[in-house]
């Protein structure tokens, strides 16, 4: 692979992973909603909105033309909100190279149908799963911007592909690891931003250390136990991809979702909490399609079923942990 790759959403990640892109080799177009911020970054290079320290090397450009930017690139990189993908990608199926690779770096659930992202993938561009590689680990934007050493998982159930894609992404700061469970690495990243919520939550709350492991512990916990209900593998869940993943996000002040999660642990409601973060908290939308996972499943996932008690339902965080304190005890 060494064609042209276009990444589809300017937010923080998909601006850092055009840097990798290119610092691997490839020339990039990023494809911006915002005619702003695609004029910014042709005209200084920067995109000054999300990540504003970061000089994008030359061989990224961008572009506010979805169609031109897509039609000939080898590697169609997926860079936008979970809820919006579906519409997004209606738009851009007919595009698409009949070879090209999607890869997608979306960590959340469909809501209503409870889909993966790249099942909605596969659905709305009518491409075979093969055709669909998957990108997480503890990867914060800014940090992966700066070069700060971080490793993650390409995800295909084509290894071949995988192979491609993580020769693609390949730098010196950026480690990928192939993986051929793509169920597990999509969890992985969907769950953790729920609990980074509670984790958030609990900061805000002034708990300690012990508090915040037993939230990552007993988090990875429930999320393995979805994982392995819906086919994936149980070792996924002690990856990058998992436990990096949900560490990672937990413990950054970086982060969107645990950030999210302290405006609510500080007794804002979902609307003040949305109104002080301009940036998308997957988590709090994906909570409520993890619930319904969870049910249909037949999977307990407490702290999941917490969180969505206080985004949705307005439930006092103190409360929500008390709740989770007088489960019915039971063995680890
Ligand atoms: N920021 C990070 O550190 C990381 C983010 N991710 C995931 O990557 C995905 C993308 O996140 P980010 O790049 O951080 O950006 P983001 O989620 O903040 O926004 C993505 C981009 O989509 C645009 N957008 C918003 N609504 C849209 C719509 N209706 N149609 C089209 N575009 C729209 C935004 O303007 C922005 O340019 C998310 O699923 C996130 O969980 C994964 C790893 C790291
Ligand atoms: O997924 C991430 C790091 O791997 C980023 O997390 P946030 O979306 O919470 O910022």
């Amino acid at each position: 692979m060494s064609g042209h790759a276009v990444v589809l959403g300017a937010g923080s990640w998909g601006t850092a992973f055009a840097k990798v892109l290119a610092d691997a080799g490839r020339d990039v177009t990023i494809w911006a909603r915002r005619e702003s911020v695609v004029n910014t970054i042709r005209e200084t290079g920067r995109n000054s909105e999300y990540l504003p320290e970061l000089r994008l090397p030359h061989r990224v450009t961008a572009t506010g033309d979805a169609s031109a930017a897509i039609a000939g690139a080898d590697l169609v990189v997926l860079a936008v909100p979970s809820q919006t993908l579906r519409g997004n990608l209606a738009d851009w199926a007919a595009f698409i190279d009949r070879d090209a690779t999607l890869v997608s770096l979306m960590k959340g659930i469909e809501l209503g149908t409870t889909k993966r992202m790249s099942q909605v993938i596969v659905e709305t561009a009518g491409v075979a799963e093969d055709r669909v590689a998957v990108v997480s680990g503890p990867n914060l934007a800014a940090e992966i911007a700066a070069e700060q050493p971080a490793a993650t998982v390409v995800a295909c159930t084509d290894m071949d592909r995988a192979t491609l894609v993580q020769a693609s992404v390949s730098t010196p700061y950026f480690r990928p690891y192939t993986n051929d469970d793509v169920i597990g690495c999509e969890l992985g990243g969907a769950v953790k931003n729920v609990i980074a919520l509670a984790y958030g939550m609990a900061t805000a709350m002034g708990l300690g250390d012990n508090t915040k492991a037993t939230l990552i512990t007993r988090g990875l916990a429930e999320t393995a136990r979805l994982g392995v209900a819906l086919g994936a593998d149980p070792l996924t869940f002690a990856g990058l991809a998992g436990m990096g993943d949900l560490v990672a996000t937990c413990s950054s002040p970086l982060s969107r979702n645990r950030t999210f999660g302290e405006h609510l642990g500080r007794g804002e409601t979902l609307e003040q909490a949305q109104t002080a973060t301009r940036q998308t908290a997957e988590g709090v939308k994906s909570c409520l399609a993890i619930r319904d996972l969870s049910r249909m499943h037949g999977v307990e996932m407490p702290i999941t079923e917490q969180v969505e008690l206080v985004c949705h339902e307005g439930a006092n965080p103190r409360l929500a942990m008390a709740a989770l304190m007088s489960r019915k005890p039971r063995p680890e």
